[in-house]
This record gives C-alpha cells, structure tokens and sequence, in this order.
C-alpha cells in the first residue's frame, strides 16, 4: 500500500498519461462518439432551460414579429432573472399589429419590408436603450409566406433582415428572419399556452393541447406518452416529423405537432369554393353573389337559388377537406392522410385560438371582452344553421358583430369550424373547449399566440 502510494506521489503528469493512455483511449472515443451524434442529431429536439440564469437583476427582453398571412405583428416580452414574465409600463407584454401581412406584396420585397417599420420602431422604443444590443429581434413568417414559394419569400425574408440591420439596434441571431415549418409555429403555441398556464414541468397528461387557426394554415399540438411516440408513423412525403421532443422544466416531453396548410379559414374558403368550381355553392349566404381573393386567385363565390344550407355546405365541407382517405386504413388520422396523433391525457383539455375565437365573438355566442371562453363543437353547428338560414339583408341585425366583409361567407366560415372540429380533429360534438385570445398570467393576461414560446426559447438560449 505505503509503496503504491509513494510511486503515485512521484509520477509526473506526462508519465501518468503515458501510463494510462489505453484507459484514456478506452474511455475517450464512446464521449467523442456520443458528443458527435448530438452534434449531428437533425432539429427536433429543443431544448430550453427555462430556469432562467445571468445576473441576479438581469432582465431579458426578446421582439418577436410574427408574420401572419392576415397581418403582421410585434409583441415585445420582458423576462425576469426566473424565466418569469414582468410587466413593461402597464401590461405584461407590448403587442402591436397591422394589416396586411408580408405575403400581400409579393412583387415588392422592399415595400413588404418597410410595412414593417413602424411596428419596429415602436417595439425598439420599448425595450431600455442600454439592452437594446442584447435584446433578440426574430421575424417568424407562417402560411402566407409559405404559401408564396420559396423565391419570393426569400427575397422579401432578405428585405426584413436588411431593414433591421439598416434600422435597428437590436441583435439578430443567425436564422432570426425565418419562414417558420409549421411544427415550429405548433410547438411555440403549446409552449406559449402551457407556459401561461403554469403547467410546464407537469406531467404530460396534465398539460393541455393547442389548436390555432390562422388564415392559411392550422394547427395541433399535445404532449403525448413515450409509448405513443414511439409508434408515430412516417409523416407524408415532404412533410415534417409528428413527434418533436422538448426539455422544459425539467421534464422532457414527447409533442405531436402537426400544421396544415391550406386549410386556415381564409385558405379554406377558397378550398370550399374549389369544390363547387365556378358554379353556386351552398355555404355563400343567400343573395349574395361576388367573387373571393384569395392569394392572388378569384373565385366565384355566389349562393344557389334555393339559399345556404348547412347539411349541403357539411358536404362540400368534408369534400375540401378529404376527409376520406385510402392512407388510413391502418392508421387513425384526422384528415388528408394525417395521423391524429393517438390521442391521450394530453388531448383531454384543448386550447383554441385565433379565428375559432374570432368568429365565435362575431357569431355573439363569445363575449369578445373575455380573454376565453368555454363552448362546445357544437355551438359552432347551431350559430351556422341561423347564418345558414339568413339572408344578406338580414346579416346586419341578426348577427350585429360580424364585420361587413365576412358577412356573405358567415355561414361557410362556421360550417367550417365545426367541420374541422369534429370530422378533421375527431372532436365529440359536445366536448367543452376552451376558446382563448389571451390567458390570464397573474393579475394580466397575455395573447395567447406563438411568439411567446419563441420569445422564451430565444431568451433560454443566451
Ligand atoms: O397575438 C395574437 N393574439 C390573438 N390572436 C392573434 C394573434 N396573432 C394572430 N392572431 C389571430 O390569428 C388569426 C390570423 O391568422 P394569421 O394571419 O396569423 O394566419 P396564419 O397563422 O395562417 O399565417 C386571426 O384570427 C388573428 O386574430
Ligand atoms: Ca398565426
């Protein structure tokens, strides 16, 4: 003993490592191989810390512009030293939007650019002159751009980066001006819901899914259990992977997340009017006879003689959005040959936003002063049988929120939304739902939309 000891005590460091090296070797190459795999592993694990870290009175704000097919918007965040968020002035966020969205300048990079400008110097304004530097500006664009094709989004995406490097102060990290894939845009809307929640770090039966309608594209997202995970089927060709995998407090979550394009409402009613091509369609309402744009596109929107209906639109409904597929037959799907994820406690509470809450406040089942709202498929299917049953004459009184552009396609936009709840998503027609545009965050509320699950992972990252 006393002599091994001594010999140790005169080693010197070269000569241990000489001694050792096959045991070094041995130990060396699986640590090289592992870091390698990591390294190399493609995209769909995130990971973000969200416990917070740099000085004990750092305060960490993030821009994030999201680019919608409908309009643009900036919501500027404020986070405390906990990943916990604090007010700027009044409210818990700065939130500011304009119309229309990138996408409605296909031709004019430049032009698409600028509109963002006054959003810009607003959300810089907001954020202390000495942060501004520190602070991470992200565009995120969604359908609308996706919807273009690649060229003309990328130069109207390079026209955004040159506007904030010509502009702004702010810092913007590689990849900051993206088209985001749609289960990016899925997976920060889950984050966003389930981190104003307080239900990160929970198991995962006890989080909630999300489902957010936009204007060219929807939505899905719920944590679901490893076990399921593991049986995800292959997406469809060009698609991206159902499950993506995220660390947050602590606990590391499976995430189906699937995005459909074409079929937010405003994509849809266009998919609606395909199905009857160019001739009366039973979802218009009664006495109206126009034409609907939509990404550069006309169609003939026009009632049929005999009025709307609700049962004939249901058809056309499920039409558009092939519901009946042959991929199905060894998989459950929602539709168009997706899968639908399998279901589970993740499920059991759904979050719906964006134009489901929208029309729902212009239908008037939906108080619009209330950050949410608990309804059920089914409310959707009742206010489309009075939309269906009216006439245009009648829109005004009977539904007195609507605003006066969406009135001729009230009925579709409802027959719709009840469609894609029960016969795409599997909904029961009376499962409660939760409607949301904002939720409650301490004594404020926030809106319930994905910059904010960016916003956080942008701010985990530093
Ligand atoms: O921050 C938000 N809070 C609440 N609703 C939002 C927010 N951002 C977008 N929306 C809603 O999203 C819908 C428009 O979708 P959008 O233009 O984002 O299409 P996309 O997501 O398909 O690109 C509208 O119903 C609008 O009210
Ligand atoms: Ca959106």
């Amino acid at each position: 003993m006393t002599a091994k000891r001594a010999i140790g005590r005169h080693d010197s460091v070269p000569d241990k490592i000489r001694r050792h090296r096959g045991l070094l070797l041995v130990i060396s190459i699986p640590i090289v191989l592992i870091t390698l795999v990591i390294l190399l592993m493609p995209g769909t694990t995130s990971e973000y810390a969200l416990n917070g870290g740099g000085g004990a009175d750092s305060k960490k704000y993030a821009v994030i512009f999201d680019a919608g097919s409908s309009g643009s918007r900036v919501h500027v965040y404020c986070f405390d030293k906990n990943l916990d968020l604090v007010p700027l002035e009044n409210e818990l966020e700065l939130f500011l939007q304009l119309k229309p969205g990138l996408s409605a300048y296909p031709n004019d990079p430049r032009q698409s650019a600028n509109s963002l400008v006054t959003l810009l110097d607003k959300a810089e304004d907001s954020v202390p002159n000495e942060l501004r530097p520190k602070t991470h500006v992200r565009v995120g664009a969604t359908a609308g751009l996706r919807a273009l094709g690649h060229e003309a989004s990328e130069n109207i995406l390079q026209a955004v980066r040159e506007l904030l490097k010509d502009r702004s102060r702010l810092k913007t990290e590689a990849n900051a001006v993206t088209v985001l894939d749609g289960t990016q845009e899925g997976s920060y809307q889950w984050v966003t819901i389930n981190y104003l929640l307080k239900t990160l770090g929970k198991p995962y039966s006890e989080t909630v899914g999300v489902v957010d309608l936009g204007g060219g594209s929807v939505q899905m997202a719920y944590a679901i259990s490893e076990k399921d995970a593991a049986t995800a089927p292959k997406p469809l060709q060009g698609e991206d992977s159902y499950v993506r995998e995220m660390y947050l407090k602590g606990r590391k979550y499976f995430l189906y997340v699937h995005s459909y394009l074409h079929y937010g409402l405003l994509a849809a009613r266009a998919e609606i009017l395909k199905v009857s091509e160019g001739s009366n369609n039973p979802c218009i309402v009664t006495g109206y006879d126009g034409t609907y744009k939509y990404g550069g596109t006309a169609f003939k929107a026009a009632a049929s003689p005999s009025g709307a209906s609700v049962d004939e639109c249901k058809r056309v409904a499920l039409k558009a959005l092939k519901v009946i597929d042959s991929v199905c037959t060894h998989m459950k799907c929602t539709f168009g040959g997706v899968w639908n994820g399998g279901g589970g406690g993740g499920q059991k509470n759904m979050f719906v936003a964006s134009f489901f809450f929208d029309r729902a406040a212009e239908a008037g089942f939906v108080d619009p002063s209330q950050p949410v709202a608990t309804v059920r498929p089914a409310d959707f299917e009742k206010a489309a049988s009075q939309a269906c049953n009216m006439k245009m004459g009648e829109g005004k009184t009977k539904f007195p929120r609507v605003e006066e552009d969406n009135l001729p396609y009230l009925c579709l936009d409802l027959v719709y939304q009840y469609t894609l709840l029960v016969d795409g998503f599997g909904l029961k027609p009376s499962q409660t739902i939760t409607l949301v545009k904002k939720v409650k965050y301490g004594e404020h509320a926030v809106e319930a939309a994905w910059p904010l699950g960016s916003a956080i992972e942008a701010v985990s990252s530093l």
